[in-house]
């Protein structure tokens, strides 16, 4: 028997992670509960576009992989359309040389790779496939409505001991002992982790494996923004935006209608200058929770919640419209010169991770080349200054720059922040420590709002379930 909804419901962070987390707790709660959902920025918060001379790009969260099925689904019930094309050819450039470049033939190609590297790109390939198997399972565990109450569970649940334990070592550690070369490492696996996560190859194992699947082909994005599924799921839930900046949460008793005293949390916010409070029975918080990036503190909680010192990668976006300097790279000249995205090898020296022709939110595929150049998208550690833009480029329009805290730092061994961080309080971004990326947001909202539902009614049989893999595989 299901207890009585609760009344209200409070979402922080109107990122992938929030919206989602309101989608499904309108889903599992039904349509009585209110569900508020604070914002101190901007809706999609890490998915975001930069509006450059009429034309809008992604400058966070760009590319989408065609079997993370919640953003596929997010995009379907939502009406929205996708744009895919990310091809063009990539060279990896190691501050003297490009060490590889692909060409347009795909049987060309392939003797490159292999005259390089012999077989290690197929094995790679077949790494990473094992591993989004074994991920893909969350979907089956999620659409029977089962939850789990850590991050550790949950990876556990997938593929056991081994797939839980690509969080303790590092991805080079891992793909050493799995047999792949120093110089497949150092001119294919480094400057994948370069572009996507800003680290070398010292991260974990299983955000290198999602790093690599950020590679692969069929990448997609949302046609108009990615951020567009953050606003679209705000509206189908039918959540509440409060514009606000949470700066407290504490647990207090109230007196409900019913008379009855009640463990309550009130959620303390700023909109402008003015300060004001709410209460909830559940609250979710949906952003990374450090003093840079979200600046929460919870009071009077007995035991205390414990501070979280996640240090996020600081990485800088930036687009520069211009004539790239094609002689930095190698002899040939921009015309004879068909790269559109160049990747850089673990060197200190070189101060980009990456640069690439990028299209706007409406198109399918870069513009033709015009007498100014593309638009490029660089990826960089700092703020690039004027010498070194010069350096890049012949000549340019317009450089513009978007600073991020970007994604976490990873140093494994990881251990992972609780999702339970007190009784009806629930953490999403701790699932950040095994992969960032907008699915394992999404999958994390869907986690929480079932394990919210399910301890509000009691359900412990749907949390932390052994064995889900062989007991689903035999129900139809
Ligand atoms: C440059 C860059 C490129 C990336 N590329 C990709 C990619 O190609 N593919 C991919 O899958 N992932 C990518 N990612 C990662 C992806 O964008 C993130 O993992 C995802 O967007 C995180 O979503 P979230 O909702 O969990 O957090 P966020 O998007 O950070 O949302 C948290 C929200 O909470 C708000 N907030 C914080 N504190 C408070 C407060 N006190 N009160 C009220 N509101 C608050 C913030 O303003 C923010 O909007 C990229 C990230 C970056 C930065
Ligand atoms: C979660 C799973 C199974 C897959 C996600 C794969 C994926 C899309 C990874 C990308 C992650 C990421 C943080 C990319 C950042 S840079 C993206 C792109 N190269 C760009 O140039 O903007």
């Amino acid at each position: 028997e299901l207890r009585a909804p609760p009344d209200k419901i409070a979402i922080i962070g109107a990122g992938i992670g929030g919206t989602s987390a309101a989608y499904y707790l309108r889903q599992k709660f039904g349509k009585d509960v209110k569900i508020d959902l604070f914002e101190r920025g901007e809706v999609g918060g890490r998915l975001a576009t930069m509006t450059v001379r009429g034309q809008e790009y992604e400058a966070g969260g760009s590319v989408i992989h065609p079997l993370n099925l919640h953003m596929k689904r997010f995009v379907k019930d939502l009406g929205l359309s996708t744009v895919q094309g990310f091809g063009g050819l990539m060279g990896i450039y190691n501050g003297e040389t490009l060490v590889f470049e692909e060409s347009s033939w795909f049987i060309v190609n392939m003797i490159k790779l292999i005259w390089h590297y012999g077989f290690q790109s197929l094995r790679m390939h077949m790494w990473v496939e094992d591993i989004l198997d074994k991920f893909m399972r969350i979907y089956r565990y999620q659409s029977h409505d089962y939850a789990f109450s850590s991050v550790e569970k949950l990876l556990h649940s997938l593929g056991g001991d081994e797939f839980l334990g690509m969080l303790n070592r590092t991805l080079l550690e891992t793909l050493q002992k799995a047999g792949f070369s120093e110089k497949f490492l150092n001119e294919i696996v480094a400057p994948v982790m370069r572009v996507n996560y800003g680290q070398s190859m010292t991260i974990n194992g299983f955000v290198g494996a999602v790093s690599m699947a950020g590679a692969d082909s069929g990448l997609w994005a949302v046609e108009g923004g990615n951020k567009l599924v953050c606003s679209g799921l705000l509206q189908s839930s039918k959540s509440n935006l409060i514009t606000g900046s949470v700066i407290y949460i504490e647990e207090k008793t109230r007196t409900k209608r019913t008379g009855n005293p009640t463990k309550m949390y009130e959620v303390i916010y700023q909109i402008g200058s003015e300060t004001r409070s709410d209460f909830y029975d559940i609250v979710l918080v949906a952003t990374p929770l450090n003093r840079k990036m979200s600046n929460i503190t919870f009071l009077n909680f007995d035991p205390p919640i414990e501070e979280f010192h996640q240090y996020y990668q600081h990485i800088v976006t930036t687009f520069i419209k211009g004539q790239l300097n094609s002689t930095l790279f190698s002899s040939r000249a921009l015309d004879k010169f068909d790269l559109s995205t160049i990747l850089t090898t673990d060197n200190s020296d070189l101060f980009i991770n990456s640069i690439g022709i990028v299209s706007s939110v409406t198109e399918n595929n870069p513009q033709p080349s015009t007498e100014r150049g593309h638009v490029w998208k660089i990826f960089s550690q700092e703020i690039l200054t004027k010498e070194q833009i010069l350096k890049l480029f012949l000549s340019y329009d317009y450089a513009v720059k978007q600073p991020w805290l970007a994604y976490p730092h990873y140093k494994p061994p990881e251990k992972c922040p609780s999702i339970i961080l007190h009784d009806r309080l629930y953490y999403l971004n701790g699932i950040e420590c095994a992969a960032s990326a907008m699915e394992m947001s999404a999958i994390a909202a869907h986690n929480a709002a079932l394990l919210a539902y399910h301890r509000w009614n009691g359900n412990t049989d749907m949390i932390d379930q052994e064995g889900l893999y062989e007991k689903l595989k035999t129900e139809l």
